[in-house]
């Protein structure tokens, strides 16, 4: 789908990536592991065509990019920059459609509004997310996984190849936490869901349908394969500074126990 090829960014004299190779495949599922100030972020700004390498190579579909608005078009992006900018009054509904028309929340005045289409469609992607209650609900009220899984939805109004949530089950209490990554999992074994990104410090929010984890450490790849062979106790101590006693399997999924 699309490929990174030795890739660098620097910025202020600092090399914040350094000679990154990736390839993700139609149908993949990553995680994105590293600490704080890894370059996850930069990496998948990059990635998703937000901004240009300083050096290195974009290639989608075998062919080098040289138009990135191309590419940001078939990505989708969840994170908190955006849930800040989500116009806190408008409904569940009103913020979904507007991804149709590459905005966060409709503007009162001077703008192309949604379609009657494009409200069908957002109304049945919340539907289908077991958001159907919440449509008429502002923003403001809902809980952290409705807000989660309203702006999954407008991220899927353009029908995006690739979507990346930037550490989604931040705030999460631990019920809500799992109930959003049950939901999750049900999504990456949905043949109609484009691949995911999904960033995260904890382990164990990857979720079985997650089969391929990226580890950045100090800008560079420190490791990415199938998630099983990729995390393992050794290379969570050295990423992190601190031992990992033994790491739980249970249900396809690992807990680190830290000591
Ligand atoms: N525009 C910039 N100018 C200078 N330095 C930057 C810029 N953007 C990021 N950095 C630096 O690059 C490094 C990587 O940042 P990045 O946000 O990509 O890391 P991250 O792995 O996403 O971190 P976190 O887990 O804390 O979100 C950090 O040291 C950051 O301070």
């Amino acid at each position: 789908m699309f490929e990174l090829q030795n890739v660098g960014y620097k910025q202020g004299g600092v090399d914040i990536l350094k000679k990154v190779d990736w390839a993700i495949r139609g149908g993949e599922h990553w995680a994105v592991l590293g600490p704080n100030g890894s370059g996850k972020t930069t990496l998948l700004r990059v990635a998703c065509g937000y901004q240009w390498p300083t050096s290195g190579r974009v290639l989608r579909g075998g062919a080098e990019l040289t138009d990135l608005s191309e590419l940001r078009r078939r990505m989708g992006w969840v994170g908190e920059e955006l849930l800040s900018r989500v116009p806190r009054e408008q409904t569940a509904l009103q913020i979904a459609a507007s991804g149709a028309i590459g905005q966060i929340g409709l503007r009162l005045i001077g703008q192309v509004d949604p379609t009657d289409e494009d409200y069908q469609r957002a109304e049945q992607l919340l539907v289908d997310s077991g958001c159907g209650g919440i449509v008429d609900s502002p923003f403001r009220v809902l809980s952290q996984g409705e807000r989660q899984k309203v702006l999954v939805a407008r991220a899927r109004m353009t029908d995006p190849t690739l979507l990346v949530l930037d550490e989604p089950c931040a705030g999460m209490d631990p019920g809500t936490r799992e109930r959003f990554l049950a939901w999750l999992q049900t999504q990456l074994t949905d043949k109609r869901s484009p691949s995911l990104l999904l960033v995260t410090h904890h382990v164990e929010e990857i979720m079985p349908g997650v089969e391929r984890t990226l580890v950045m450490e100090a800008g560079r790849v420190a490791a990415a394969g199938p998630t099983a062979e990729v995390v393992t106790e050794g290379l969570l101590s050295r990423l992190y500074g601190v031992g990992v006693d033994q790491m739980v399997r249970s249900q396809g999924r690992m807990w680190p126990v830290w000591g």
